[in-house]
């Protein structure tokens, strides 16, 4: 059994957590936290061993009455794997940590990828992420990309991708962040980082993007023109990303004219936290005009990387080749909508 450990239990941290028990071959070792709240409680209620993550406020966690099982060290000793999914610059600071357990690591699409030797989605590049010590999991924006352009690429072909992306201001959670009421060009230079980082998985890829900010905390919004090396009817499309198990086509009878509805559908089906693993592509935005291809989808910034977080785990330790690995956490986690 893979042993894995989880620094940083937030947003990311917690799901990983979460879908890495839930595979057959991988176990938890613990989480670390870096103080008692209320993910700190339910980590332990979900039986997690917790571990402190700053030495100096370990006494924090005896005060609130939540027992510790150690020092982060010592949970990072112990696993065959540590996933850092603390702010991003923290999984920076603790590169030197992982080294010096010779512990590897994945970290998120926060840090910079200059950090790792590897920029990873399971799709599009798995292989280069075998036997790898420090891989990045790409940022949701990045992943949702990158899950659309590596069939198009495969099947016709891509040119030149050119993608709006109205995001979300924060995570429902995140009760500081903004804009409550306004839409901020955000980056306002253009590119925005998105383009570049989607380039790390696909360094030959000729991509402009341009980033939005917008009062809204449920999911982002991509809006994709794709050129294509062929002419291809949007039938065809649409039938390539059908095989796609983590690309929901949302069919026009399920009527769902937006994010609300898509995660209400979520949670209607019983998904955990209401997450949508899978891009949503409306079925009926996917549209081609000669060799343009063009889409929108929704992409759940909380969740859509926390399969490719467990594949990666399998990647780095050439536990699995990538047909195996995304099979196996697409059936656990119940992948497909
Ligand atoms: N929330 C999102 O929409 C997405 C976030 N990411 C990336 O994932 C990473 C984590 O983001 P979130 O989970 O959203 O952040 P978060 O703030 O929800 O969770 C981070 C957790 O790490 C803890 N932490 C802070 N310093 C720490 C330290 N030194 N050691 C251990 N834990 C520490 C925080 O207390 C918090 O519990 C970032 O790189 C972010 O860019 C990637 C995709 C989507
Ligand atoms: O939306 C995201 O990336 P982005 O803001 O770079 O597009 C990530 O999901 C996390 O970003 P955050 O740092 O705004 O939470």
């Amino acid at each position: 059994m893979i042993q894995v450990a989880i620094n940083g239990y937030g947003t990311i941290g917690k799901r990983v957590a979460d879908a890495v028990r839930e595979q057959p071959d991988m176990e938890v070792v613990g989480v670390a936290k870096t103080r008692p709240n209320f993910e700190a409680e339910t980590a332990l209620e979900k039986g997690f061993s917790l571990y402190a993550a700053i030495e100096e406020r370990a006494d924090q966690f005896a005060e609130a009455g939540l027992e510790i099982a150690g020092p982060v060290e010592d949970l990072v000793d112990e696993a065959d794997v540590v996933v850092d999914a603390t702010p991003s610059g923290i999984g920076a600071e603790n590169k030197a940590m992982y080294e010096e357990y010779d512990t590897p690591a994945l970290y998120q699409g926060g840090e910079d990828a200059d950090l790792v030797d590897v920029s990873f989605n399971a799709r599009s590049n798995f292989e280069d992420a075998v036997d790898a010590d420090h891989v990045r999991v790409v940022s949701c924006n990045t992943t949702g990309l990158s899950r659309v352009l590596a069939p198009l690429r495969e099947a016709y072909g891509v040119e030149k991708v050119r993608a709006t992306l109205v995001r979300r201001g924060g995570d429902p959670g995140q009760t500081s962040r903004g804009p409550i009421n306004d839409i901020l060009p955000n980056p306002v230079t253009i590119p925005s980082h998105h383009g570049p980082d989607v380039e790390t998985i696909f360094d030959d890829l000729d991509i402009d993007t341009l980033g939005m900010k917008v009062p809204a905390t449920l999911m982002h919004m991509h809006s994709l023109n794709v050129t294509l090396s062929e002419e291809v009817d949007a039938s065809e499309v649409r039938d390539l990303f059908a095989d796609e198990s983590r690309l929901f086509l949302i069919p026009e009878r399920m009527d769902i004219d937006g994010s609300g509805k898509l995660k209400e559908y979520a949670m209607d089906a019983g998904r955990p936290r209401g997450d949508i693993w899978e891009n949503c592509i409306w079925e009926e935005s996917i549209s081609t005009v000669g060799t343009d291809l063009y889409l929108f989808q929704g992409i759940h910034q909380e969740s859509d990387v926390v399969p490719e977080n467990v594949d990666a785990i399998r990647a780095v330790l050439g536990a699995a080749d990538a047909e195996e690995s995304i099979a196996t956490t697409d059936e656990t986690m119940g992948i497909g909508l």
